[in-house]
């Protein structure tokens, strides 16, 4: 949770009132050697309760605290300091301011001198402040960031010398007053710092420059007024707080010179020059002490110009600080005077009243309510646009806190994108299905065709097949045929043997045999028709030789009918050399050798018996060689058989996996249309959703055009505020005009001081100020015509804002136009998230 810096927080209950009054402490320091040799005594008392210190007799002065001789450093410190450490820690401007005559104990008590020489119980404010400081940054080192800065300079002279950066020259350095009206020194460099040590490092350094005499009073006289300056920035760092301003907080920790008599002192030359300055230092102090303690005066005029130191600790009497003095006196009865005036210094400053408050950066605050502002609207349109798309919207500031961190503009869009999203993934997905879907299609197309391929080569195994057992089964009944005849033949021949004239009768029953074997084998017979007639001719009475050259030459044709025939089973044998062989048997015992034919003819009963059992064996060699054919083509019937059964298969396999695919497919076109489906309704939500972007777009462009308005006003306030205004210096009427830029830097910061007003109020006439970058000359340039000697603030302020409202609305518009661009830009965009491009537009 917020843990905003709070001042009751760090405050001490005795600080804690809007209106607090300069806290004054006395510190009697005890006899120091000189006055002990010198026999002095003491001439303070002390009240029971630690708040009177009595001078004298009957001189009794009361304080906020008293702390007499014997009390400790760090009591001291616990009582006036730890209290303001707190408070800077909470951003309240504080300071401890050490006063006295000299050698009354004012650097002893600061510590401003060299520390690293002293006991732990010796060390001063400034050291215990450090450390304190360092610690509470350490606490608080989770909740801000801070950065911690020094400066340390002396007012020696009425001149400014920077003690960290010695050869600064003085005439460099100069007071001046910020926009805020805080008092700033110029030309001083902060030194930012780390730690305890660095910062001791930093005191000691600026130490050693400080100007210091010997004096008939104090050996180490301070010859100058030592103010050291703790700056203390810091910015929350909580997370869940609403505020990041940035709190800026000093700390002046300043050791007054002493107040001297040059008589007593002893001060001549250079030392009475820095007696009188620094009386006239305290002189002025003691002026303003008197004006602010006056409830009179203080309501006139405070004279911080009087001097350096007292325009120096302006914020410190008077202003927005919180303030301890320290008043430091002597107890020695020779000091009386010197007590009695430093007591009732201290006793007038009491009565100065300051006003602390937290320093926060303004511009911070500013930006912080309009922060504030912007981040109430953007709840507002979020709740509108949840509104609009059904949700629940959320009250409360706490909800709405976690609305905003949650829930942004960012989600709304995103919310949009995933369902665009969702929606091209969708398309992608149904693209894809389509394509493995056409994929399985071809598959399924290409499987068709070999199926088909398949079909037709099954068709054309199962005709060649059927072919093959025709021819076979001819081959077959030819074979019986043959053997028939051979049978038939063989019951013949020992009938013929017994006759011994085969002649005619013979040689007609073979060729009878002889044509119906090769009539069976081939269907056409064309040779068979010409020995047929051949044979025919025997019929007439003829010699055996002149039958014989008939039958011979009537036989000679067979060779020409056995090759040139079917390419098939017939031609084979012309290949192969034991089918040319057998082709030879057959031409043989178709067309018998002359000798032969010569023993047929013989008229030897014996030699014909031979002739005709040769003829009878060459028969049965060619019934051999026609099984052993017909045995070939069954091998070849069964291979074919072989592969038309694997061929069958193949074709099952196929249908099986044409059946799959096919199923696959119906199953693919389903999911098609299922996305397709979910992608139209998909499409029609989307739809809706681009009506309710384009009323919100609307809608969201006239937030956007107040929130531009808004951050207009921001800049307005950042970058161009009043560039100058006119008011009587220092709010008292009827003194000369001074010229103010509050928002330039410091170093743009024109001096507003007396001296300058004339000066500044002509350049301003004149329009001849150089306010550097940040200062509008045409602004001024337009105004300056109008500006007069005496003119008020509010009288200028008035034509100033004209002026700027004349500047916001053509602001107005020029944001208007860059929004409604804007505006339209985001559209497209969502547009383009919306309705993307499908990556296929090819739709089955
Ligand atoms: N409370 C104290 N207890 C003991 N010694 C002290 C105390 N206060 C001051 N002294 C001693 O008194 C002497 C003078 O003190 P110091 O230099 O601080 O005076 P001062 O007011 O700063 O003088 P000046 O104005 O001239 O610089 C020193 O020697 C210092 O040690």
């Amino acid at each position: 949770m917020t843990v905003p810096l709070s001042p009751s927080q760090y405050d001490s209950p005795a600080l804690d009132d809007g209106c607090s009054s300069v806290r004054v402490a006395v510190r009697a320091r005890p006899l120091i050697e000189k006055e002990i040799v010198e026999k002095c005594k003491e001439c303070v008392s002390y009240s029971q309760d630690g708040k009177q210190v009595v001078l004298g007799k009957d001189r009794r002065f009361t304080f906020d605290h008293v702390f007499g001789p014997i009390v400790s450093q760090e009591d001291v410190y616990i009582d006036c300091v730890k209290p303001l450490v707190e408070s800077c820690c909470a951003g309240y401007n504080a300071t401890v301011l050490a006063y006295g005559q000299t050698g009354s104990g004012k650097t002893f008590t600061m510590g401003c001198g060299n520390n690293a020489s002293l006991l732990e119980e010796e060390l001063g404010i400034l050291p215990r402040a450090i450390r304190q400081l360092f610690e509470c940054v350490e606490e608080r080192s989770n909740q801000a960031e801070f950065l911690i800065k020094c400066a340390f300079v002396e007012i020696y002279n009425e001149e400014i010398k920077d003690l960290l950066h010695p050869d600064t020259p003085s005439r460099s350095i100069s007071i001046r007053e910020d926009a805020n009206g805080d008092i700033v020194l110029a030309g001083v460099k902060e030194e930012v710092v780390t730690s305890f040590e660095s910062m001791i490092r930093f005191l000691e350094h600026g130490s050693v420059f400080r100007t210091t005499g010997s004096t008939l009073m104090n050996q180490h006289s301070s010859r100058s007024h030592a103010i050291f300056t703790i700056i203390v920035e810091q910015r929350s760092i909580v997370e869940c707080t609403n505020t990041n301003d940035v709190i800026t907080a000093k700390f002046h920790l300043v050791d007054l010179a002493g107040s001297e008599r040059a008589k007593r002192t002893g001060a001549v030359g250079m030392r009475f020059k820095e007696s009188v300055t620094i009386n006239c230092g305290l002189l002025a102090l003691g002026n303003v002490i008197s004006a602010l303690g006056d409830e009179r005066k203080r309501c006139q005029h405070v004279p911080y110009r009087e001097s350096k130191l007292t325009r120096m600790l302006q914020d410190s009497l008077g202003g927005n600080s919180r303030t301890c003095m320290i008043a430091c006196i002597s107890t020695a009865d020779t000091n009386f005077e010197e007590t009695l005036n430093t007591l009732k210094y201290a006793n007038r400053a009491r009565n100065i009243r300051n006003n602390p408050v937290i320093n926060r950066d303004p511009q911070s605050v500013m930006l912080n309510q309009l922060r504030q502002e912007i981040r109430a609207l953007q709840v507002e349109l979020l709740n509108l646009r949840m509104h609009n798309m059904g949700l629940e919207t959320v009250s409360g500031p706490q909800s709405l806190e976690i609305l905003l961190e949650d829930e942004s503009h960012r989600e709304f869009l995103a919310d949009i994108r995933a369902r665009a999203d969702i929606s091209v993934g969708m398309t992608a997905e149904l693209n894809a299905v389509r394509r493995k879907s056409r994929e399985s299609e071809q598959e399924c197309l290409k499987l068709k065709d070999e199926i088909q391929a398949l079909e037709l080569l099954v068709n054309k195994l199962q005709e060649e097949m059927l072919e093959m057992r025709i021819e076979r089964d001819h081959c077959q009944l030819k074979l019986d045929e043959v053997n028939s005849e051979m049978m038939a033949l063989k019951q013949v021949v020992p009938r013929w043997e017994s006759c011994n004239d085969i002649g005619f009768a013979v040689k007609s029953h073979l060729s009878e045999m002889m044509k119906r074997v090769v009539g069976g084998i081939d269907d056409e017979g064309s040779g068979l028709a010409s020995s047929e007639s051949s044979f025919s001719s025997l019929d007439r009475p003829a010699s055996a030789d002149t039958a014989m050259r008939k039958f011979e030459k009537d036989l000679n044709p067979m060779t020409d009918w056995v090759t040139p025939r079917d390419s098939g089973l017939i031609d084979r044998p012309k290949t192969q050399p034991e089918d040319s062989q057998a082709v030879g048997s057959m031409r043989n015992l178709f067309s018998p050798s002359k000798a032969d034919v010569k023993r047929v003819n013989c008229n030897s009963p014996n030699q014909a018996n031979r002739g005709t059992r040769n003829i009878i064996n060459q028969h049965l060699r060619t019934i051999r060689v026609l099984e052993e054919r017909l045995a070939v083509k069954e091998s070849d019937v069964k291979s074919k058989d072989e592969a038309l059964k694997e061929a069958t298969e193949d074709l099952a396999r196929d249908e099986r996996i044409f059946a799959e695919k096919m199923k696959e497919i119906k199953i693919l076109k389903k999911l098609a249309q299922d996305l397709s489906n979910e992608k139209k309704t998909l499409m029609q939500k989307t739809e809706k959703d681009a009506s309710i972007i384009s009323r919100l777009s609307e809608e969201a462009m006239a937030k956007e055009d107040e929130l531009g308005r808004l951050r207009t006003s921001i800049e307005t306030l950042q970058t161009g505020r009043p560039d100058a205004f006119v008011m009587n210096g220092a709010g008292v009427p009827g003194l000369p005009v001074a010229v103010m830029n509050p928002k330039g830097k410091n170093d743009d910061c024109y001096s507003d001081n007396m001296e300058n007003s004339d000066e500044a109020k002509g350049d301003v006439l004149d329009g001849s100020i150089d306010m550097g970058d940040t200062f509008d000359q045409a602004c001024l340039s337009d105004l300056s015509e109008k500006l007069k000697v005496g003119d008020t603030k509010e009288g200028f302020l008035s034509e100033k804002i004209a002026f700027e409202e004349q500047k916001h609305l053509e602001e107005d518009e020029r944001v208007q136009t860059r929004e409604f661009k804007r505006n339209k830009q985001r559209f497209n965009l969502l547009s383009n998230c919306l309705w993307p491009k499908p990556c296929e537009t090819r739709d089955n």
